[in-house]
């Protein structure tokens, strides 16, 4: 397996992709989860299934059970043979989204937060861009790069009665190391994305790539004060010298990020904030539907759209496929293909620019099929 996190390329790479791959049948697990997961994961399947056959890219599928519907039907929302297949016998996997419940059912527990852990995906990788016919002003081009093992999403909560009623606590665990490696990889990032401007320097959006570190220490100053040092630290390595470091406070970081995209390139957050602020960024290039992830370890990836199991339009035919397209070609090239994966890209961006076939979320009136069916027309 050649999964490896210095592939990250995201949309920047196609025109410099030459040599051919060479012949390989991936093994990929499917988890569609609830609502309009199952609406998109065919549609992922189905890209994967429609590349060229030149690329001497086969693959294989297997379907595996997650969710709260799996949670009803079988007592658990994670069943031990999905993480057991994707184990044992799978390359990387898709994960459409999972509708986990605002109030506390027993036993029940989300079971992506679950997955990350047990497999020890420990990025959230979230390219946020524009395409070219989307955007009147700068071209909006940044990755947020997520812890995705820890802080609040321990998931170590407990409720007592306090003197004046119920109290409810949740731990926000910062680890040392585990800030280390993310920021590391920020920083392995922010470099390939300086390599690949340098070989376009005709449409770089800027000249030297920058990482931005994300956090509240000014009144977190442990927790979030660890982060940051840690983040600042690992950037500061020789390796990393060419790439200009610096940070903003979360709540400001939104307001900057809103009044400028254009101005960020790679952003690293704790896990809660690199939430919040990819959905966030989702909102300035068009539509949730649109922004794609990869969860991604020593060995392993799942791409998994941003999105949620949307229950508005959950059964209507209209959710928009492409961030898990995209994720799909993002899961491709942490997987080391990124010749498929450039496909991918160019063929969603083509759909994206050429505005015909859009979703209601992108202000047309294309169903999935109708937006799939036209990304798939120009692989
Ligand atoms: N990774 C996962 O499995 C995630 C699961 N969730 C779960 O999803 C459920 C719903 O959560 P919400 O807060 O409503 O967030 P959501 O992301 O499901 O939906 C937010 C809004 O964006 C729209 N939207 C999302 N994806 C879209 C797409 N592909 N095409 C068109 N429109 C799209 C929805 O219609 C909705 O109006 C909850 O149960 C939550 O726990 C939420 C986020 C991530
Ligand atoms: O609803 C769930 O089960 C998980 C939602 C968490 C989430 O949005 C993310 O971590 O990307």
């Amino acid at each position: 397996m050649t999964t490896s996190l210095s592939g990250l390329r995201t949309h920047l790479c196609t025109e410099f992709i030459t040599m051919a791959a060479a012949a390989r049948t991936l093994r990929i697990g499917l988890i569609p989860g609830d609502g309009i997961g199952r609406e998109v994961i065919p549609a992922g399947q189905r890209v994967l299934e429609s590349l060229p056959s030149s690329l001497n890219l086969k693959f294989s599928f297997v379907n595996l059970d997650a969710g709260f519907d799996t949670f009803q039907r079988t007592g658990t929302a994670l069943p031990d043979k999905t993480v057991d297949t994707l184990k044992k016998e799978c390359d990387g996997a898709l994960f459409g989204a999972v509708s986990s419940p605002s109030t506390k059912v027993a036993g029940y527990s989300s079971p992506i937060v679950a997955l990350r852990k047990k497999l020890d995906l420990y990025a959230n990788v979230r390219p946020v861009k524009t395409t070219v016919g989307s955007t009147s002003g700068d071209p909006i081009d940044l990755v947020i790069v997520r812890e995705n093992t820890e802080d609040l999403y321990v998931k170590e909560e407990r409720t007592h009665e306090g003197p004046n009623g119920k109290v409810a606590e949740a731990i926000k665990r910062i680890s040392e190391s585990a800030s280390t490696r993310i920021s590391t990889i920020a920083g392995e990032i922010a470099l390939r994305r300086q390599k690949i401007r340098a070989a376009a320097p005709a449409t770089a959006t800027r000249d030297q790539s920058m990482v931005t570190i994300t956090h509240k220490s000014n009144v977190l100053s442990q927790t979030d004060g660890l982060f940051r040092e840690a983040a600042r630290k690992a950037l500061a390595a020789e390796r990393f010298s060419s790439v200009h470091v610096e940070e903003q406070i979360v709540d400001s970081m939104v307001y900057k990020l809103f009044r400028q995209p254009e101005y960020y390139d790679v952003i690293v957050a704790p896990n809660l904030y690199g939430d919040i602020l990819s959905d966030g960024a989702a909102a300035l290039v068009g539509s949730l539907g649109l922004v794609p992830s990869a969860n991604v370890g020593d060995g392993f990836a799942i791409g998994e759209p941003c999105h949620g199991s949307a229950p508005d339009i959950e059964g209507k035919g209209v959710a928009n496929p492409i961030a898990t397209l995209r994720s799909v070609a993002l899961m491709l090239e942490f997987l080391g293909e990124e010749i498929a994966a450039a496909k991918i890209y160019t063929a969603v961006d083509a759909n994206l620019d050429e505005a015909k076939f859009l979703s209601p979320d992108m202000g047309g009136k294309a169903t999935t099929q109708q937006v799939l069916d036209d990304v798939l027309k120009r692989l």
